[in-house]
């Protein structure tokens, strides 16, 4: 047996390498940022060729740091940031424009378009997502509209398109493999998530040929090998694919319904399993795809916050009150309350459950004795109301109760966060030892296939708590700050800038 997993996590702002052991322990990391292209208000693009570079550069690097050599990797699992999308030319591999991030605004004409013609409910019933610039569809449509206008290229199979699993394992395979997996698919809005098929009428709808779509498989399952001359003279099977959000999911061990996780990381992102159940929600939650393990697929709720962690990320860059995010706990903790200041960081609208891509940011309540302090204490705040908005969501919509909520991200390691998350949901918070959750979810799955790890409940068994935060605050004090934020979000959405 090979004693290594090598998990790639390509997330938002980072590309991640790790190198786990059978035991389920990371022993090497390596770590590259790239770069973000903002080219109007709103949009985020990334260049996928730099995307790869970043990979290749963590895998050699992954290696090198953990004195591995190649030959000792059984297999290779991929998770990465969703809804990105990629077009590339067929012949010769060159994307065709910049990835469109999943942040990104750019096709907002689109979707209202896709409203006015009265699609919601038929798009909703197929893929379990909402019409919003989020997902993939509209930003394939937005490309194509791009470079080719009336498809003639596209229909005569010149292009290919994926989201970042299928660019990475198209471009670690030599080009040989053009593949997704359901999780991804189910984030595209062109996937049938009950027929698991692409959806012809959606397609039709989009302007997108078929011929244009990867072959889409078991999130665990076979995705081909690595050219050697990508891989140090070695051809590694590619064994998992996972969106990251799923992947920490299953990395979580949150296999049944009931058991929760939220990530907190550039967005936060809440996933809950339903089993065979694909709920339908009809206070905005997503019905999205958990995995797809041995011809069977798991599906989730999942609640979608646009601006989570990020939100501390403009406290440091935009408004610089802070040198490091670690620094905002110190500033919240220097005051007892926000004084009663609200920030509702809607700065790319909002997600769930309210889905309003035209609301922004906004600040409410302030005084002449408001400090720095309380800024961002709302700030750090925000992202706990928003949480609780989408767990009162999907408690409601799934008919269950919430006993312990798994937490995971960049941003758990702040500990007022954690305890005020705890303190409005009023249940326990449960943070692990080890907090890298994607990229061990993809680890697992991509072990799972191969026989590496025995089967669900090896990593269940792996599953160690770090520390779990209990609410302690008293009723009343909780309903009266979340009733304030709800005011908040209220006025935040009436008021629109006229761009006319
Ligand atoms: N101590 C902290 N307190 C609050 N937020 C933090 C802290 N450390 C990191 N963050 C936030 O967490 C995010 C990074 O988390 P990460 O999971 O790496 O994100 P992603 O996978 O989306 O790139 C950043 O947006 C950062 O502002
Ligand atoms: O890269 P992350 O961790 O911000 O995750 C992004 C999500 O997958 C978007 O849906």
């Amino acid at each position: 047996m090979k004693p290594y997993i090598l998990s790639i996590d390509q997330g938002t702002t980072s590309t991640r390498a790790f190198l786990v052991n059978q035991d389920g322990e990371i022993v090497a990391k390596s770590q590259r940022e790239f770069e973000q292209f903002f080219p109007e208000p709103g949009w985020v693009e990334h260049d996928a060729n730099e995307i790869w570079t970043s990979v290749l550069a963590c895998m050699a690097e992954v290696l090198r740091i953990g004195d591995v050599n190649a030959r000792e990797i059984d297999s290779i699992g991929i998770t990465n940031q969703r809804e990105t999308t990629v077009i590339w030319e067929k012949k010769t591999g060159r994307p065709v424009h910049k990835a469109i991030v999943w942040q990104s605004r750019q096709t907002e004409a689109i979707c209202e378009d896709l409203r006015q013609q009265g699609l919601g409910t038929m798009i909703k019933q197929k893929t379990g997502l909402l019409i919003d610039p989020y997902f993939s569809g509209t930003k394939v449509k937005w490309i194509l509209d791009q470079v080719d206008p009336d498809r003639t290229q596209a229909k005569a199979g010149k292009f290919m398109f994926g989201t970042i699993d299928a660019w990475l394992i198209y471009k670690l395979t030599g080009g040989k493999i053009h593949k997704t997996d359901v999780t991804n698919a189910s984030r595209t809005m062109l996937y049938n998530i009950h027929t698991l098929d692409w959806d012809k009428e959606l397609l039709d709808v989009f302007g997108v040929p078929e011929n244009m779509l990867p072959e889409v498989g078991d999130t665990s399952g076979h995705f081909g090998t690595t050219v050697s001359h990508h891989f140090f003279g070695y051809n590694v099977p590619i064994s998992a694919s996972a969106g990251d959000q799923q992947a920490a999911l299953f990395g979580q061990a949150c296999f049944h319904k009931g058991m929760v996780k939220n990530t907190y990381g550039t967005g936060c992102f809440m996933l809950m399993p339903t089993g065979d159940d694909a709920i339908e929600s009809d206070s905005g939650l997503l019905t999205t795809i958990a995995w797809g393990l041995n011809g069977q697929v798991t599906y989730a709720l999942e609640g979608s916050i646009f601006v989570g962690g990020s939100a501390i990320g403009w406290l440091r860059d935009g408004l610089r009150m802070i040198e490091a995010t670690s620094d905002s706990e110190t500033y919240a903790t220097r005051v007892t309350s926000t004084d009663g200041v609200y920030v509702v960081p809607a700065f790319v609208g909002l997600g769930t459950p309210y889905w309003d891509s035209d609301a922004r940011g906004a600040m409410f309540g302030l005084t002449r004795g408001t400090t720095k302090e309380h800024v961002i204490r709302a700030t750090l705040e925000a992202i706990c109301y928003q949480t609780k908005d989408v767990l009162d969501t999907m408690m409601k919509d799934a008919g269950v109760m919430l006993h312990t909520l798994r937490v995971d991200g960049g941003a758990v390691k702040n500990n007022f966060l954690m305890q005020f998350q705890s303190d409005l949901m009023n249940a326990p918070v449960e943070r692990p030892v080890n907090n890298e959750t994607t990229a061990l979810g993809a680890a697992y799955l991509a072990g799972l296939s191969t026989g590496f790890f025995k089967d669900k409940d090896t990593i269940k068994a792996r599953w160690k708590q770090d520390r779990a935060f209990q609410p302690q605050m008293e009723t009343v004090e909780r309903e009266k700050l979340y009733h304030g934020w709800q005011k908040a979000v209220e006025a935040t959405r009436v008021f629109k800038v006229d761009e006319s």
